[in-house]
C-alpha cells in the first residue's frame, strides 16, 4: 500500500496489525451505522426550494431533517449548516439567542450558492431539551451564565453529539464542506467520521 509504507513493512516483518487513524475512520463509516433515511419530499420555502430528507437515528429518539439544495458532489466542497434545534429562537423569534437569525442567514446563503445542506439536528437546548433549557433560563435570570446554569442542572456545558449529523451528511454524499458556524467545537465532532471541513464560514446576526 502506498500509504504508510514503513508501518506496512514493519507490521509484515513482525506479523502484527497496526491500526491507523484512517483504518478507524473506515471502520466507523462501514460498521457504526447510526442513521436510516426515512422519507423525502420537495419543500418550497420563502428562502427557495429545498428537498427535505428525514432521518431516523438508531441512537436517539429524535427525527432529524436535512434541507438539501442542488447537486451534492463528493469532490466539490458543499456549503453546510448543522443547526441545533431552538424552538424559542427558530419558531417564536426569541432574541435571547441568535438561532432564528442564523437559521435564516444559512438558508439564504445556501440558496445564493445554488447548492448546500441545512441540517436540522433535534438537539433542543444544546441537547438538554426544552424543559431543561427553560430551567437554565430561570437560573440565568437569577444571575448565572449559560455554562454555570447547565452545570447547576447536572449537565455538561455542551453535551451535544455530532456523530449522527456526520453520518447524515455522509449519506447525502458530502465529503468536503464549508461549514457555516461560529463554533470551532463543531469541527471536531463532524470530522471524526472522516468529513473534511475546508473552511469555517462565520454566520453573524446583526
Ligand atoms: N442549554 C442551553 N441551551 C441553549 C441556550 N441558549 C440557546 N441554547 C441552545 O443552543 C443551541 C444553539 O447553540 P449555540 O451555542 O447558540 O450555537 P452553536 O450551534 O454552538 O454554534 P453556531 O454554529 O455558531 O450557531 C440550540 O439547541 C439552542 O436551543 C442556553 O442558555 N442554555
Ligand atoms: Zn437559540
Amino acid at each position: 500500500m502506498a500509504r504508510l509504507p514503513t508501518l506496512e513493512k514493519f507490521s509484515q516483518e513482525h506479523d502484527i496489525k497496526i491500526v491507523t487513524v484512517a483504518d478507524i475512520i473506515t471502520f466507523r463509516r462501514e460498521h457504526e451505522k447510526l442513521i436510516e433515511r426515512v422519507a423525502q419530499a420537495r419543500v418550497p420555502t420563502e428562502h427557495g426550494e429545498f428537498l427535505a430528507v428525514s432521518y431516523r437515528s438508531l441512537v436517539d429518539p429524535n427525527e432529524h431533517i436535512a434541507l438539501v439544495k442542488g447537486e451534492i458532489t463528493a469532490n466539490k466542497p458543499v456549503l453546510v449548516r448543522v443547526h441545533s434545534e431552538c424552538l424559542t429562537g427558530d419558531v417564536f423569534g426569541s432574541v435571547r439567542c441568535d438561532c432564528g437569525g442564523q437559521m435564516e442567514l444559512a438558508l439564504q446563503a445556501i440558496e445564493r450558492d445554488g447548492a448546500g445542506i441545512f441540517l436540522y439536528m433535534r438537539q433542543e437546548g444544546r441537547g438538554i431539551g426544552i424543559h431543561n433549557k427553560l430551567k437554565a433560563y430561570e437560573l440565568q435570570d437569577a444571575g448565572m451564565d449559560t455554562v454555570e446554569a447547565n452545570i447547576a442542572l447536572g449537565f455538561a456545558p455542551d453535551p451535544r453529539q455530532y456523530g449522527v449529523g456526520a453520518q447524515i451528511l455522509l449519506d447525502l454524499g458530502v465529503n468536503k464542506m464549508r461549514l457555516l458556524t461560529n463554533n470551532p467545537q463543531k469541527r471536531v465532532g463532524l470530522e471524526s467520521f472522516g468529513l473534511e471541513i475546508v473552511e469555517q464560514v462565520g454566520i453573524f446576526v446583526r
